[in-house]
């Protein structure tokens, strides 16, 4: 290249200027180079992609493009700072599904639902409800204990040409999790088991909750094998401890222990006792033990399984029962005086008074509700015993699962084995008892939306000089026709507590005279026999 250099000027400025000439010279000169290098490699590019593409069979491009992002991945990873961690949603067995996958899943809903642009919708819920889920290659950012971390959903196809009967199950996913090297134990352990534990603590708070009841053994079609013992269904019900009537303090006290239970799990372990705890409410039928049972899983959010110790064959199937039941949940035995012989095996408590000649009314009914599951042709004695079902509660029950309550009801707890409800079995002792006039407070506010009214005080006077239990109070308050007639209903609630009253009277009256023929009856019995011994004695002085 010719310079052409002006003449003139000092020579130290015209050596500067042709100095700098020829360094702006060699970079353009060295730009240029770079263009021409850069232009020659795109079109090596070209010529090995159009070979590619000609000549390379269609089965092997697969495999090359995974070979090539493989290591050109690996050489990149080679020298960055970052780590990667991956989860695949399968492993092992093709179908599968990996439990921490599922449970990352969850964990990612949540933050994906305030950071990503693009989801994926599922339904849970029996189909219900939506959830939104990370999409395919879309980021989410976390942050744990300051550090921060990138979670990404990828999708793989397999290139493979075998056929499936599964669709979709060509794809395979994965979850990566790219995070500083520098906190690599960090991340690995403490962060990894902090998002297993939320994650499943989202999946029980969004789950769809249940209410199962143990059914009959079915044998399996080589009659070895066993299906499952629990057959469940939607659990929903109102009943809260809002609507509950009962000493408001009592209920206070109920819910608080509840609710420190419910968030003891360290303190559990620091004592070292297993995570449970045992509830016995007893009282009188309608004083709503079993709402009140409704109202605490539905504080808790636990699920229920309503175990009838009467079609349990034996202690191992009660055994296998209890195995079954899920953390937080709630195993609920009604009316444990009727279901189990308390001296030790169970029979069927009609049998066993009907023998005694004395059945108790309300109690014949609930052994008659309970018998009449059972076809009469398949009734058989029921092997549970009471040891059987201590040892369960002790043994089993403490070493199987976390955060579960079992809960005994009974109308007679003076019937109930003292072993059976002593404290560490049976920690909680509620008892609910007849309508007194906080409870009955509740249920006008339930009923009638009614907090004050001129009939209260004769109500009030009333509940104390007769015993109604909730449910026949409830009863009354529950307006007749489709106006809602305060007046009405309260007056029908008095006068339902005056007859009440009455029958009390009655019964006492009837009780009293009872009491009377019985006394006469044993006075004259006595007197019978104090003159039979003086004739003997008269007889045998008379005898020669
Ligand atoms: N304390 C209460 N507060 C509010 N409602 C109640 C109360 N007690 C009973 N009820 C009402 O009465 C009905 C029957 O109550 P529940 O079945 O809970 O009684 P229970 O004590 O379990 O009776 P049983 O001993 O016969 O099983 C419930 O539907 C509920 O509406
Ligand atoms: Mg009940």
């Amino acid at each position: 290249m010719d310079l052409l250099v002006t003449k003139g000027g000092p020579k130290n400025m015209k050596t500067t200027f042709l100095h700098i000439l020829e360094k702006k010279l060699t970079m353009m000169m060295n730009t240029n180079h770079i263009f021409i290098k850069f232009g020659s490699f795109l079109a090596s590019i070209m010529f090995v992609r159009a070979m590619y593409e000609q000549y390379l069979p269609h089965r092997w491009r697969g495999s090359i493009y995974s070979f090539l992002y493989q290591y050109i991945h690996r050489f990149v990873t080679t020298f960055s700072p970052y780590l990667q961690i991956t989860v695949d949603e399968y492993t092992g067995e093709r179908f599968n599904r990996c439990e921490a996958y599922t449970t990352i899943e969850t964990y990612l809903s949540e933050k994906a639902s305030e950071q990503a642009r693009r989801f994926k919708g599922s339904f849970v819920k029996d189909g219900k409800t939506l959830v939104l889920g990370l999409a395919n290659n879309e980021e989410v950012i976390d942050e744990y204990q300051g550090v921060k971390v990138w979670w990404k959903c990828r999708k793989s196809v397999s290139r493979s040409q075998t056929i499936n009967i599964y669709p979709g199950t060509n794809e395979k996913r994965h979850f990566e999790l790219t995070f500083h090297g520098r906190h690599r134990k960090l991340i690995s352990e403490s962060y990894m088991n902090y998002i297993l534990e939320e994650g499943k603590a989202i999946t029980i708070r969004k789950r769809q909750r249940k209410l199962f009841t143990n059914i009959k053994e079915q044998k399996g079609p080589n009659n070895n094998s066993r299906w499952t013992l629990w057959s469940h269904v939607e659990f929903k019900h109102p009943a809260s401890f809002d609507t509950i009537g009962m000493d408001e303090a009592k209920k206070k006290y109920i819910m608080n222990d509840l609710l420190r239970f419910s968030n003891a799990k360290e303190y559990y372990a620091k004592i070292g006792k297993p995570w449970k705890r045992g509830y016995l409410l007893y009282g009188p039928p309608g004083t709503g033990k079993s709402t009140m049972i409704v109202a605490i899983a539905n504080l808790l959010e636990y699920d229920i399984y309503d175990l009838e110790l009467t079609t349990v064959v034996d202690n191992t199937q009660l055994r296998r029962l209890l195995i079954e039941t899920s953390n937080k949940s709630i195993i609920v035995i009604e009316d444990i005086d009727c279901s189990l012989d308390l001296t030790g095996k169970r029979t069927p408590k009609a049998e066993k008074d009907k023998d005694k000649g004395k059945e108790i009314e309300e109690d014949k009914d609930k052994v008659i509700r309970k018998m009449k599951l059972e076809p009469v042709g398949e009734r058989k004695k029921s092997e549970v015993t009471l040891s059987g079902l201590l040892n369960i509660v002790d043994g089993i029950w403490s070493a199987v699962g976390e955060e579960r309550l079992i809960i005994f009801t009974t109308n007679h707890i003076d019937k109930l084995d003292k072993a059976l409800i002593r404290k560490g079995r049976m920690d909680v002792h509620i008892e609910l008892s007849h309508c007194c006039f906080e409870s009955f407070k509740v249920l006008a506010n339930n009923y009638l939306d009614l907090t004050s009214h001129s009939l209260f005080e004769t109500i009030k006077t009333l509940l104390e000089e007769t015993k109604m239990n909730p449910a026949d109070v409830a009863e009354n308050l529950m307006p007749k026709s489709l106006e809602l007639d305060v007046d009405t209903c309260l007056q029908n609630l008095v006068k339902a507590l005056q007859n009440s009253k009455i029958d009390d009277r009655l019964k006492e009256q009837r009780k009293n005279e009872k009491a009377k023929i019985e006394e006469e009856r044993k006075a004259e019995q006595e007197e019978k026999a104090n003159a039979q011994k003086l004739k003997n004695q008269v007889e045998s002085l008379n005898k020669p």
